[in-house]
């Protein structure tokens, strides 16, 4: 019974790709998922585990990083040929390489209309909640929204924490600062209120004080987003939130010979910090059943 090898290929997945091009104090933002999958005479490595044609899918993955430092991406279709042809062209036994791209669109936060410098929302993806509880004659409202990815691309640090034996995390002045805001608020009352009104207002309150707010850590811009809402919405008595911290680190490009100065960054889905917190007005009506049963 003969048997032989069929269709096979190789490459790396969803190489998670985030570049910041600084124009002063302007700051371009690419978001683009890259996988790489290569074809061509790969018998060896399969029949004999002879790896001499097979370029590593680490190797794959540094040229994602490599290439775009030293060349503005520009189109994806552009970007996906230069890495193509990388690959085929200077592999002898690589015959051919798709390159598939998504790019992950951002809009850049309004600010008193204008849109900001170094802050910006992920577009779609984005669902606005509510969660009433009717008990006898009464009700409690609490609205909110998921999945609201922002990131800002500088004015965030973080330092000062406790270093034990176990630390590593280096301080930094100036850190790439990204969530996915999970939130939702409590209301006083339960009729009368503009709800589309107040989600419109809560939500750009948020993002608003995301964009401006200087921030030392994630928690501050926490407290700083709920304490926003609750000076803007008096018929808001409680906001919760829960905002994982989306990590983006610097790519060491220093192996190649290139330096990378907050330009390219790998932009990591797990482990992730949590952070979970909730400012609360002082004269608040009491929650009765508002939250009870519910996640945040
Ligand atoms: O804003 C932050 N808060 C933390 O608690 C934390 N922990 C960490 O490793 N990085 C960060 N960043």
């Amino acid at each position: 019974m003969g048997i032989s090898l069929g269709p096979n290929q190789y490459g790396k997945s969803e190489v998670r790709l985030v570049t910041v091009r600084r124009e002063g104090a302007v700051h371009h933002l690419r978001d683009l998922t890259v996988s790489t999958a290569l074809r061509g005479d790969l018998t060896g490595t399969h029949l004999t585990g002879d790896n001499s044609a097979v370029l590593a899918t680490d190797t794959q993955k540094n040229t994602v990083y490599a290439f775009a430092k030293q060349q503005d991406i520009g189109e994806i279709e552009d970007f996906a040929l230069r890495l193509g042809r990388r690959f085929v062209h200077t592999q002898e036994k690589i015959t051919t390489a798709r390159i598939t791209i998504a790019e992950h669109g951002w809009d850049r936060i309004p600010v008193d209309g204008v849109p900001h410098d170094h802050a910006f929302s992920r577009t779609g993806g984005e669902t606005r909640t509510t969660a009433v509880t009717v008990r006898e004659n009464r009700a409690w409202i609490v609205s909110g929204v998921d999945g609201l990815v922002v990131l800002k691309s500088t004015g965030s640090e973080f330092h000062g924490f406790p270093q034990d034996e176990y630390t590593t995390l280096a301080e930094t002045d100036d850190r790439i600062l990204a969530t996915a805001v999970t939130a939702r608020w409590r209301y006083q009352g339960e009729d009368g209120i503009d709800w589309a009104g107040s989600h419109h207002e809560i939500r750009r309150t948020m993002l608003e004080t995301f964009a401006t707010k200087h921030s030392l850590s994630l928690q501050q811009t926490l407290y700083s987003m709920g304490e926003a809402v609750l000076r803007a919405r008096p018929d808001v008595a409680e906001v919760r939130l829960s905002l994982p911290n989306k990590h983006h680190f610097l790519v060491d490009l220093s192996p190649f010979g290139l330096e990378n100065s907050g330009e390219v960054y790998y932009a990591a889905d797990r482990p992730y910090g949590l952070i979970e917190g909730s400012a609360v007005r002082d004269e608040a009506e009491e929650p009765g059943p508002a939250w009870t049963g519910a996640v945040l």
